[in-house]
């Protein structure tokens, strides 16, 4: 069975050449949007992706360039599509996000929309807990060292292709999940170092081989250009080019 994966932005969050770091994920027949930033209804709508061809989005963590988009996503779905998305967000997420995140610009009282529930159909995902979400899609939440405090999560599709969203070098992890039978890694790339909250393109280049000839890198700076075969038998995904995976 084949998945399907286009960015639809590759750019790290100061990045102004590439849009926000966000996934389509197609799989027989769904559609799932990862992570919804700030940029990722322009960057739909030049793709010809409009938002209800989306069947699900699932939400990483709540910094702008992964949530930034939600907004306009669920006041579209509430006044022009008139029903729910389903929203994948941890379970310990889901009232941070609205709390922290969302409730200032979409809460409205005079109408009693007052939660996330009211916008999407919410689905609170356990982390180390694979989900299906369609025939031939599941998802499972891996807890990520991004900002200390502050909850984010990796994300592994059918339990073969690992999609960073934001992290720090979690070397061990990268190589438990090669051996246990992980075919592509796509990991956030911060091109110079020191990486405080990213793994660096230094720090993923002291992984093996093997690890590195399955590993696409993604999140990077406008510098991205110039740093082309300087990546090790890495490469960077492309923004809007659509990758197919077997999993
Ligand atoms: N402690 C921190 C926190 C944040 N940052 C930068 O802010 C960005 C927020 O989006 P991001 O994609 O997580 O990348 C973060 C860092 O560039 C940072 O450099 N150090
Ligand atoms: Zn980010
Ligand atoms: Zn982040």
């Amino acid at each position: 069975m084949s998945l399907q994966i286009q960015m639809i932005g590759t750019g790290s969050a100061f990045a102004r050449t590439y849009y926000n770091n966000n996934a389509l994920v197609y799989a027989g027949g769904f559609t799932l949007l990862i992570d919804c930033g700030y940029t990722a209804p322009r960057a739909l709508h030049e793709l010809g992706v409009s938002l209800d061809q989306i069947d699900a989005v699932l939400i990483s963590h709540i910094h702008a360039d992964h949530v930034g988009g939600l907004e306009e996503l669920a006041f579209r779905y509430m006044y022009t599509f008139k029903r729910k998305i389903p929203l994948l967000v941890s379970s310990h997420l889901e009232t941070i996000l609205w709390e922290q995140s969302l409730r200032g610009g979409l809460e409205n009282l005079a109408e009693n929309v007052t939660s996330l529930n009211d916008y999407f159909k919410v689905v609170a995902l356990r982390e180390h807990t694979p989900t299906a979400l369609h025939p031939g899609l599941t998802v499972e939440l891996l807890p990520a060292d991004h900002i200390p405090g502050k909850r984010c999560y990796s994300v592994l599709l059918n339990g073969k292709i690992f999609f960073s969203a934001d992290t720090r070098f979690n070397g061990p992890l990268l190589h438990e999940l090669h051996h246990k039978g992980c075919t592509v890694f796509l990991h956030d790339c911060q091109l110079d170092s020191p990486g405080l909250v990213h793994a660096t393109l230094d720090e993923l280049l002291t992984l093996p081989k093997p690890i590195q000839q399955k590993t696409l890198l993604m999140h990077y700076g406008d510098d991205m250009p110039q740093f082309i075969g300087k990546t090790g038998d890495m490469t960077f995904i492309e923004q809007f080019k659509t990758y197919m995976f077997e999993v």
